[in-house]
């Protein structure tokens, strides 16, 4: 388990993370969300000791990233997978840091068939394209076989059977019950890969909450109701302080309230209804609402 408590970073007069508090709990694919800047790279280099907190504490397993005994063989991490020494080999890079690490070496053989290298292990880490980066960082977060990763955009620059295996990755990380903790901006990708959501924006937490419970948050999601009495049910529901539009001779689109709630209103008052389904918003639409007032480099309007 990640624990963050007050976690503040200061970079001159720029507050980078203000007063962040979380747990990033085992068995569960815990997306990291926020706009550019928000302070999500620095979360995760304060949660590896690679910088230290203004405020606050980051732990992991309990104690801060500089007093654990083996780093790699309890937390793993992909921050900037361009950052290999150019002239190395992916195969070289591994081995030294098994090495380094008291890691056997056959876990180097290991994690590269895990990723799909195995034929690319011996080019030059500076030849291989972005996307093999980004695999070679995963085998290097791999290697020690930790109980916690961490991974800093994880699916930039690979295409789509890349992505793919990332999300089935991250999923069988979480399925053995190790703390899966991933930043992205790729909201698509999120919604079916997290179970569980933290957004933060400008530094400072705005959501850390299941994602089915971020997305039925949405004003956007809406209950879909059909019934013969549609006048009736939509009379009685805004009674009842739920928004209703009618979307159709016998259909009307509620806001606001649970389907369990439409649903038992209906009930009450003797209205017989064809159909109650849920209309999920999408993650995307989710988490804008969210971050609405918290983008600091977003385009002008006319660009958005
Ligand atoms: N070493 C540093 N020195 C000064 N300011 C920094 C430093 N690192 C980060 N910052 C500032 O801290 C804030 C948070 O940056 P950070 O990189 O953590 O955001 P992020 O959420 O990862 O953004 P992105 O989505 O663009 O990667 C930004 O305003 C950034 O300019």
């Amino acid at each position: 388990m990640i624990r963050l408590t007050g976690l503040s970073k200061r970079y001159g007069d720029r507050l980078a993370l203000d007063d962040l508090t979380l747990d990033v709990r085992p068995g569960a694919v815990t997306g990291f969300l926020g706009p550019n800047g928000a302070g999500k790279s620095t979360t995760m280099r304060l949660i590896l000791g690679l910088d230290r907190p203004t405020a606050g504490a980051a732990l992991v397993g309990g104690v801060p990233y500089r007093r654990i005994r083996n780093p790699l063989r309890t937390v793993g991490a992909l921050l900037d997978a361009r950052a290999l020494h150019p002239a190395r080999t992916g195969h070289a890079h591994l081995v030294a840091l098994a090495r380094s690490n008291g890691i056997p070496r056959k876990r180097v053989g290991e994690v590269l068939e895990t990723v799909g290298l195995a034929g690319a292990a011996h080019r030059r880490a500076g030849a291989l394209s972005l996307g093999m980066s980004q695999r070679l960082g995963i085998a290097a977060a791999l290697l020690g076989d930790p109980e916690v990763l961490l991974f800093d955009e994880p699916v930039n620059g690979l295409d789509p059977d890349g992505v793919r295996w990332v999300r089935g990755l991250m999923r069988s990380l979480a399925g053995e019950g190790r703390t899966v903790f991933v930043s992205s901006h790729l909201m698509s990708e999120m919604q079916l890969t997290a179970d569980h959501l933290v957004v933060i924006g400008k530094g400072r937490l705005i959501a850390d909450a299941p994602l089915a419970e971020v997305i039925a948050g949405s004003s956007l999601t809406a209950v879909v109701v059909r019934t013969p009495h549609a006048r009736e049910l939509a009379a009685l529901l805004r009674a009842a302080g739920v928004e209703v539009t009618r979307s159709g001779e016998n259909e009307l689109v509620t806001t606001g309230a649970p389907v369990e709630r439409v649903g038992d209103l209906a009930y009450e008052a003797g209205v017989r209804l064809h159909g109650l389904r849920v209309r999920e918003a999408s993650l995307e639409q989710a988490y804008h609402e969210l971050t609405e007032g918290d983008v600091e480099y977003g385009a002008g309007r006319r660009g958005a």
